[in-house]
């Protein structure tokens, strides 16, 4: 049966060598992979880093580039170059691709969202192999994504994918950073991340060009794993590793997909919406919603933090802090502010106006633990 499959791949894999020039053999590689897909049926989508580590590299400069407008600038000549190499090498299989660089607020503007899972249909319907990145050098600090991993899983989980591969320069995920640790342990399958949480040490930063390390790909193997799509971490040297994996090999770290329990919208208010506050809930109302499926009144709740207006997105706390769930609020902070702790019949009273009943609808609500 046909499937869906997106692939990302990181500017360690895209780049080799001293100079850090393209690894075109490995380009060439995956691009020959990809097609195969396409050539049975398969949609799919390439998440392609590289932008700034091309750019740098055909620039002749020496480290990536710290400071914003310098990034921007240099994903700008990175990206056309990208974009011109994998359009020579997929032409040549006569394969069609699109460019399609996206923000994080694309991502956070529901209108928006649903036109980009349009374009992704209609592109797949057209037999075109679409080849996403950031949107560099318009993204500010603010509302970036920052990395292509989690951008990668939000694009996974948007079009309903099966399949998330993170090619990265390592051959999959282990214990601990296996260039700092030589006693690292390969991890090949993972039912709960929640486990992996205590047994894995992931370090700050990747390799010198990559931007998330390990941190962001198990974020991103969370996010897709809860849309239900498989996720693979593996070595992007061997794009072959792709068609093996789908084939049954055990190759690289594989995370399994958790029953899709949450409708599409329900996704979106959890992991593509950037929650602006957080509400603080006493015990019984956490096991209302946790449990019970209820929808927030003002009555269980015990603190208000940030600052956020009607139909945000905000995060939803135990009486430790911990995140329980997200929800999309029908008031601002300063009016669930004077009502939290109160009786839902008191709220027209207190705040002079009659408004919704409750503080966030179980709608528009989700269990995130
Ligand atoms: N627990 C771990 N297992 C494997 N690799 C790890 C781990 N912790 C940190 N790393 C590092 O993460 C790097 C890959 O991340 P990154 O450089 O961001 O790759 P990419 O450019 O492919 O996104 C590896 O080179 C490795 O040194
Ligand atoms: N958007 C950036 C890539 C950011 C990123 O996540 O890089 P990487 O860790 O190499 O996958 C670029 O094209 O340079």
């Amino acid at each position: 049966m046909a499937q869906t499959i997106v692939v990302k791949i990181g500017t360690s894999s895209l780049t080799g060598g001293k100079e850090g020039t393209l690894a075109l053999a490995t380009i060439a590689q995956l691009v020959d992979v990809l097609w195969g897909c396409r050539q049975r049926g398969d949609r799919v989508v390439l998440v392609s880093s590289g932008a700034v580590g091309v750019g740098a590299v055909r620039l002749g400069l020496q480290e990536r580039p710290q400071q914003l407008a310098q990034k921007q600038a240099v994903a700008a000549v990175g990206q056309g170059h990208l974009m011109r190499m994998y359009d020579d090498l997929f032409s040549m299989l006569h394969q069609p691709i699109a460019q399609i660089l996206l923000t994080r607020q694309n991502f956070v503007d529901r209108q928006s969202y649903l036109n980009i899972f349009n374009t992704f249909q209609a592109l797949f319907d057209l037999g075109v192999i679409p080849i996403v990145n950031e949107n560099d050098t318009v993204a500010v600090d603010e509302l970036k994504f920052g990395d292509n991993d989690t951008l990668s899983a939000l694009v996974a989980s948007l079009v309903e994918a099966d399949w998330l591969f993170l090619l990265t320069d390592v051959d999959r995920l282990y214990s601990a950073d296996p260039r700092l640790d030589k006693t690292a342990v390969p991890i090949e399958r993972v039912q709960s991340l929640a486990a992996l949480e205590q047994t894995v040490q992931v370090g700050a930063a990747g390799s010198p060009w990559g931007t998330g390390g390990m941190a962001t790909k198990i974020r991103a193997a969370e996010i897709a794993t809860e849309a239900g799509v498989r996720t693979v971490i593996t070595d992007g040297r061997s794009p072959t590793n792709i068609l093996k994996v789908m084939a049954g090999e055990s190759l690289g770290t594989q995370f399994e997909p958790k029953p899709k329990t949450i409708n599409a919208r329900k996704r979106w208010i959890a992991r593509a919406l950037i929650p602006k506050g957080e509400l603080w809930l006493d015990a019984g109302a956490v096991k209302a919603i946790t449990e019970g499926g209820c929808s927030l009144l003002a009555a269980g709740i015990t603190k208000v933090c940030g600052e956020f207006q009607a139909q945000d997105a905000v995060k939803l706390c135990d009486p430790d802090g911990a995140e329980v769930a997200r929800g999309l609020v029908n008031y601002n902070n300063d009016e669930v502010r004077r009502v939290q702790g109160q009786q839902s019949t008191e709220l027209a009273s207190i705040l002079g106006y009659s408004g919704a009943d409750t503080i966030i609808h179980r709608d528009n609500l989700v269990v995130t633990l």
